[in-house]
């Protein structure tokens, strides 16, 4: 292996190495709190001065946590598998329940913080559901980290608020860089909600 494929391997183009962080006591369940105020922040209508006690409260948290930024890939958000999302708030509160070179599959429900009208999803959560497996379907297949070059989704069905769907994604084939990948998203019954082909591509050395 000549010195820029291992470039290539370790740090898959420009993306730091990915390293999973480990659980702790209170992360999971702070990360479900904060998920649980954004979907309060979306739904409720209080009176006015209710709002002025959430906004001192809120700059309470800011303040605590302000001090301890750090750096991409230091945080435990996204890095925690066992965690819904990954322990990222951007993700969806989805759990991982295969990641291997057959595939990935994740459970899950969209709830009142993705709500878009008419008591169904926003159609713009979808492709962000999609995306994150395609994603993991790469790292578990054993590619290089990629970056997503289209997505294509076809709308099958409203998707509910609240119902446990789950999405399976996989590398159908590989031409060099490109890794071409699908998935479905389908409710309890195996009704299809969504079906999605992208093509990944796998980034040159330094590539961002
Ligand atoms: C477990 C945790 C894992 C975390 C994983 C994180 C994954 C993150 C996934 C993402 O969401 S990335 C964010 C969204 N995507 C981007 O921001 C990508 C922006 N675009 C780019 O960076 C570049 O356009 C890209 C790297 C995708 C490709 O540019 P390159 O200059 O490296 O490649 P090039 O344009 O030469 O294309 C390489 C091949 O792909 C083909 N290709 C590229 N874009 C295409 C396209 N849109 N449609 C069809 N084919 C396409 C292109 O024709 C060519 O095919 P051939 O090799 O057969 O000639």
């Amino acid at each position: 292996m000549t010195e820029q494929h291992d470039d290539v391997f370790e740090h898959h183009g420009g993306f730091p190495k990915f390293t999973a962080a480990e659980e702790t006591e209170n992360f999971g369940p702070f990360v479900e709190q904060m998920r649980q105020l954004q979907d309060l922040a979306v739904s409720v209508a209080p009176p006015d001065d209710v709002f002025g006690e959430a906004r001192a409260l809120a700059q309470k948290l800011i303040d605590l946590l302000e001090p301890y930024q750090v750096p991409e890939g230091q945080q435990p958000a996204g890095r925690i598998i066992s965690l819904p999302g990954r322990g990222s708030l951007l993700m969806l509160p989805w759990q991982v329940e295969r990641f291997d070179e057959g595939g990935v599959r994740a459970t899950g429900v969209f709830r009142r913080f993705h709500l878009g009208g008419n008591g169904a999803a926003h159609g713009g959560v979808l492709p962000l559901a999609f995306d994150d497996v395609f994603g993991m379907v790469v790292h578990a297949s054993g590619r290089p980290i990629s970056r997503t070059a289209f997505l294509h989704i076809n709308y099958r069905a409203v998707t509910p608020l609240n119902t446990k769907l789950t999405v399976e994604g996989r590398l159908d084939r590989i031409e060099g860089r490109k890794s071409f990948v699908s998935a479905r998203m389908t409710d309890e019954s195996g009704k299809l909600i969504a079906d999605c082909e992208a093509l990944m591509v796998q980034l040159l050395p330094g590539q961002p």
